[in-house]
């Protein structure tokens, strides 16, 4: 989903906060990282994606200065991480998939405690704290031990913890482990409004493709140690569909061979799948009154000749759509034999 706030984006917007150039880093000869160029703009949300291995937070932590890189270039906020950590640290909030606090504190002495390690004063860091807990909806909780926390509480005292020191990035490794589908609900929105009212560049590295969908401006598709495709999913969507064709997607009940002769007779129609018949051989064509689905591949949108054929051949038409892909066919098709699509 493309949010209409990006699109209009005003020009400090669209400057590049986040620089990466053929950067590459090696373990043993072994490329976790291989020749990655990739660019998020400031204010941007953008989402790495991809399986178990895939590079992803070997290059969070390039960006952050925990590891060098083995060759390549990396600017964060216009700084080299490898030569400028503690500049890179001072603006860039990283929030681990698994959040450490102390768990005898209570919440509001944790953000205090970070507050200092960042040589913010103690007034206004308390003013902040208690901002930001009411912020991540913790204020009715920050005379609370941490260890008493439920993990959706952690997560969003952890985000409160790195925008403590006001951060212009921030970087979140799987944000919603763990949640429940109410709190992860409630957290995409908090990161969301966050980037859009206070201009945060968000980082967001995770497995969960709906939610990366939900608030992500782009998206990046990670597969050993290579960018393999990026944007918002409506190109990457149209990148899938290279030679253009339209997949229909039709719901029926009466198949019959005619109708099967007829889908096949529309100009423009490149292939569709016979249906099988429930407990039949696979090879068996469906008959009779079972609602089935056929997906036609079409040169161009033929939902209206598609669902004329249907009723010409006296069968019965539940439901006609053009399919529009999603991140997760995306993602499939992508991910499918090894990354290419
Ligand atoms: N310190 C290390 N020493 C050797 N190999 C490493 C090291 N760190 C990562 N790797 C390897 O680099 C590759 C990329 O790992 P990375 O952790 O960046 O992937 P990821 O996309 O973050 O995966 P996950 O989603 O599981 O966290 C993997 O093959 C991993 O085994």
């Amino acid at each position: 989903m493309v949010h209409p706030e990006t699109q209009a984006a005003t020009a400090e917007a669209a400057l590049p906060i986040i620089e990466l150039s053929r950067l590459t880093k090696r373990y043993d000869g072994h490329a976790a990282v291989n020749e990655l160029d990739l660019t998020i703009a400031k204010g941007e949300i953008f989402g790495l994606l991809g399986p178990n291995g895939a590079g992803k937070t070997t290059t969070i932590l390039m960006m952050l200065g925990l590891t060098e890189p083995t060759s390549g270039r990396v600017r964060v906020c216009g700084l080299d991480p490898t030569r400028q950590p503690l500049q890179v640290k001072r603006r860039v909030g990283y929030m681990p998939d698994d959040v450490g606090f102390y768990e005898d504190r209570t919440a509001l002495d944790n953000l205090l405690f970070t507050a200092r390690l960042n040589r913010i004063a103690s007034e206004p860091a308390r003013r902040k704290a208690l901002e930001l807990l009411e912020r991540v909806g913790l204020s009715g909780a920050l005379d609370k031990k941490v260890g008493a926390f439920s993990r959706g509480m952690r997560q969003r005292l952890g985000i409160a913890d790195v925008l403590i020191k006001h951060p212009e990035v921030i970087v979140l490794d799987e944000p919603t482990l763990g949640i429940d589908p109410e709190g992860v609900r409630e957290l995409l929105q908090l990161i969301r409004d966050l980037s859009r009212l206070e201009g945060l560049t968000v980082l967001l590295s995770s497995h969960h493709l709906h939610q990366v969908q939900q608030i992500c401006d782009r998206v990046g598709l990670f597969v050993r140690g290579e960018l393999i495709a990026s944007g918002d999913v409506k190109s990457l969507a149209e990148q899938l569909d290279d030679d253009r064709a339209v997949t229909v997607e039709l719901e029926v009940s009466g198949w019959s061979e005619e109708l099967g002769e007829r889908l096949a007779g529309i100009p423009g129609i490149l292939s569709f799948g016979v249906p099988e018949r429930r407990n039949a051989a696979p090879d068996e064509a469906s008959s009779g009154e079972e609602t089935v689905r056929i997906q036609l591949r079409c040169e161009r949108d033929l939902t209206t000749d598609a669902a004329r054929a249907v009723i010409d051949s006296g069968a019965s038409l539940h439901a006609v759509s053009r399919k529009q892909y999603g991140l997760d066919d995306i993602y499939h098709r992508y991910f499918e034999g090894g990354g290419s699509a």
